[in-house]
């Protein structure tokens, strides 16, 4: 089987064809594939080109757990950068259908730079899914190990919760990160994400994803990050999100519609052993 492998900002990625798939994607052969040391290894699967009924390519994004994600900001400028690496997009914007929402992209410096019009931020209880009375979730109080925190919780598609601190760390993010992803008050579990606000115009975050674990960056995890900053009031409506893997651009609107702007680098192609399959 086909495969090709890309990275954004760290965070990598392997993009399978629909049409290559010699046998169907299980979440056991999604665990196999994305395992760092039984298969190639990867932060997750993207699979498509798929027909859409609204927009120019359909996608389906897997985590390396085998479950499905709605969106992904990373997975959406490596797309995109593949589409365009496979000649089906130029320099014009085009629209990829996502279970979490339709996205407007544009490949910009030769393919090395991807902007993505991500849709919009809520913090609504109801459709990030929170549990308890419909409202806008912004610094309430959650229980994890022997810590309590003040969170927002937020949607772009996929589910997002956001601590902010003085100070962050990968320990803490490996620490809490996982007690926070399977926490009873997130019935499709989240991502999580450490926030420490360095000025009006950037932050820097620890991100635990969902399905995936520590990762070294995430675009929707930088989206929900920077909503939940400008919500706050912490910063502008322009933030630099700073991550262990790199820097992502966030534009926000007056109606929390986000524009997201990073890099992609391709990091090979190749074809995956049927011995891979045995087991
Ligand atoms: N790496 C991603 C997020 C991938 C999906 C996430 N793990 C989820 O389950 O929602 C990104 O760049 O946004």
């Amino acid at each position: 089987m086909k495969f090709y492998k890309y990275h954004a900002l760290g965070n990598d990625y392997l993009v399978l064809a629909p049409e290559d798939l010699s046998c169907p994607l299980t979440p056991e052969l999604i665990k196999v594939i994305c395992h760092r040391n039984f298969g190639i290894g990867a932060d997750g699967i993207l699979l498509g080109p798929f027909p859409s009924q609204t927009a120019q390519f359909g996608l389906r994004i897997y985590n390396p757990d085998g479950s499905e994600a709605e969106k992904s900001g990373n997975g959406l400028r490596i797309f995109s950068r593949y589409l365009w690496d496979k000649k089906l997009v130029g320099e014009q914007p085009f629209s990829i259908q996502t279970l979490g929402g339709l996205v407007q992209s544009v490949v910009k410096d030769a393919g090395k730079t991807v902007q993505v019009e991500m849709g919009k931020v809520s913090f609504w209880s109801d459709e990030i899914p929170i549990v308890g009375d419909r409202r806008e979730v912004i610094q309430e109080e959650i229980h994890c190990g022997d810590r309590t925190f003040s969170f927002c919780a937020a949607t772009i598609g996929n589910p997002h919760c956001v601590i902010s601190l003085p100070e962050i760390t990968p320990a803490i993010a490996k620490k809490y990160g996982q007690l926070l992803e399977v926490h009873p008050f997130f019935p499709n579990r989240t991502n999580v994400q450490f926030m420490k606000v360095l000025n009006r115009n950037s932050i820097q975050i620890e991100i635990w994803e969902r399905g995936a674990g520590y990762t070294l960056a995430s675009g929707s995890s930088s989206s929900a990050a920077a909503a939940v900053a400008h919500k706050l009031g912490l910063c502008d409506s322009s933030i630099i999100v700073q991550m262990p893997g790199g820097l992502i651009s966030i534009e926000i609107n007056d109606d929390f519609m986000i524009s997201m702007r990073g890099s992609v680098t391709k990091v090979a192609k190749g074809e995956m052993s049927a011995e891979l399959f045995d087991n």
